[in-house]
């Protein structure tokens, strides 16, 4: 039996594919996995029963990815599952921001009570007219899964479409349309283009990347959108250069007291995967996930380990150790079994940085004896019975 959490509000289509083996548990203490979406676990207490963390969502900077990794966590997320729904609501941006549609809708409100609204609103309809996306320049930073629904659709929206992203994966780059013109130095979105949209994950080296520098670059008639994280923006720069006229507006998904009620700035409640289409996928991808690392100790989306894949134990027994990524693990871990006179009749090892990760089959039963034996091994951070 697995006792696993939920730290946010995760879709019941995904949370019933847990089979009679699971138990829903109120307290991640005690729990063996936990699901989360937007919830920050940077200062929760990991407890040491907690196996697997799986984040409903593309984005992982609200979770300890090296302290999960060094307790043995492995942490999931689930790529692309809401690709479609961020995608929709970047073009709804673009198109709020392109015309004065929250303001012509607010004015109507407010005229409701008018019974000439349909006259007046002739009058008044060009303080909220604005231009078209067709024809226009759209620069994208980062094309994974959002990166290149934006970019693809926006191409048959009659946009020039501009595409950056150093590190693009062979998949992007196949799925991406050919009328994206690649850009190699990001400058030249920050200087041509009449929207930028940007969607890399929080790193370290992507923190502030649209700075006050990059705002300097810009059109004035510029229109910068942001459905990734707003600290990917130097905000403070770019209220500034709002309210000076330098840009004409930035949409954001990521409400804060700084961009809330700026002039220019129109912001969203962190609304880019709040779809029920989005919803359901992630789930359902992240329970599967959990699912097949439980039971199985296979690993697929990992963030912080590699992906391994065994496929079902069809021999004695199966373990899974996971370690750090130094040399002569292999070595050691066949010693122990072997003295233990158990045969190893199949095993991977995988390493993704700091961190590696081994599934061993082995033909005779393993005890817990030698499960101490593997633990006890220098660098090991945890060994797991899978069968
Ligand atoms: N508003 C919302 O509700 C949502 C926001 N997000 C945010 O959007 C981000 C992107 O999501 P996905 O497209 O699903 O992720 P992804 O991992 O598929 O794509 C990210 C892309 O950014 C690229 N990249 C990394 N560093 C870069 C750099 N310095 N310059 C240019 N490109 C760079 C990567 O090569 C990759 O292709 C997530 O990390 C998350 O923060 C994701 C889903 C929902
Ligand atoms: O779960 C959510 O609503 C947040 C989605 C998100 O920001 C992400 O997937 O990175």
């Amino acid at each position: 039996m697995f006792n696993y959490t939920c730290l946010n509000p995760i879709a019941g289509v995904g949370l019933d594919l847990f089979s009679d083996d699971y138990k829903k548990v109120d307290d991640l203490a005690g729990a063996d996995a936990a699901l989360v979406r937007s919830a920050a676990m940077h200062d929760l207490d990991l407890p040491d029963s907690l196996l697997a963390v799986a984040r409903a969502g593309a984005g992982v900077n609200n979770i300890p990815l090296d302290k999960c990794a060094d307790k043995g966590i492995v942490v999931f997320n689930t790529p692309g599952a809401n690709a479609n729904g961020v995608k929709e609501l970047v073009f709804a941006g673009m198109l709020y921001a392109s015309r004065d549609i929250v303001g012509g809708i607010d004015w109507c409100l407010a005229n409701q009570n008018d019974d000439n609204i349909a006259k007046t609103a002739e009058k008044q309809k060009k303080n909220f007219a604005g231009t078209e996306i067709s024809g226009k320049k759209l620069g994208v930073i980062g094309l994974g899964a959002i990166g290149v629904l934006v970019a693809n659709a926006a191409t048959h929206m009659g946009m020039e479409v501009y595409g950056y992203d150093p590190y693009i994966s062979v998949n992007a780059a196949w799925n991406l349309s050919r009328s994206v013109k690649h850009i190699s130095n990001v400058e030249d979105i920050y200087k041509e283009c009449d929207y930028i949209t940007i969607h890399v994950p929080l790193l370290d080296s992507t923190r502030k990347m649209i700075d006050a520098n990059a705002i300097a670059m810009m059109k004035p008639t510029a229109i910068v959108l942001n459905f990734a994280r707003d600290l990917l923006v130097d905000e403070e720069a770019m209220v500034d250069a709002l309210a000076a006229g330098k840009i004409k507006k930035y949409v954001s998904d990521f409400p804060n007291t700084t961009t809330v009620g700026a002039k220019g700035c129109i912001v969203t409640p962190h609304l880019g995967a709040s779809t029920a289409e989005s919803e359901d996928n992630c789930a359902i991808m992240a329970v599967r996930e959990i699912r097949d690392y439980m039971e199985n100790g296979n690993i697929t989306h990992s963030v912080n380990y590699p992906d391994c894949n065994m496929g079902a134990c069809t021999t004695a027994g199966r373990v899974a150790i996971l370690h750090k990524n130094v040399k002569g693990m292999i070595g050691q871990y066949t010693t122990v079994l072997g003295e233990a006179d158990i045969n190893v009749s199949d095993m991977t090892n995988k390493a993704k940085g700091d961190y590696a990760y081994a599934l061993i089959d082995v033909d005779s039963q393993i005890t817990d004896d030698v499960l101490k034996k593997l633990q006890a091994i220098d660098d090991v951070l945890r060994v797991r019975l899978v069968k």
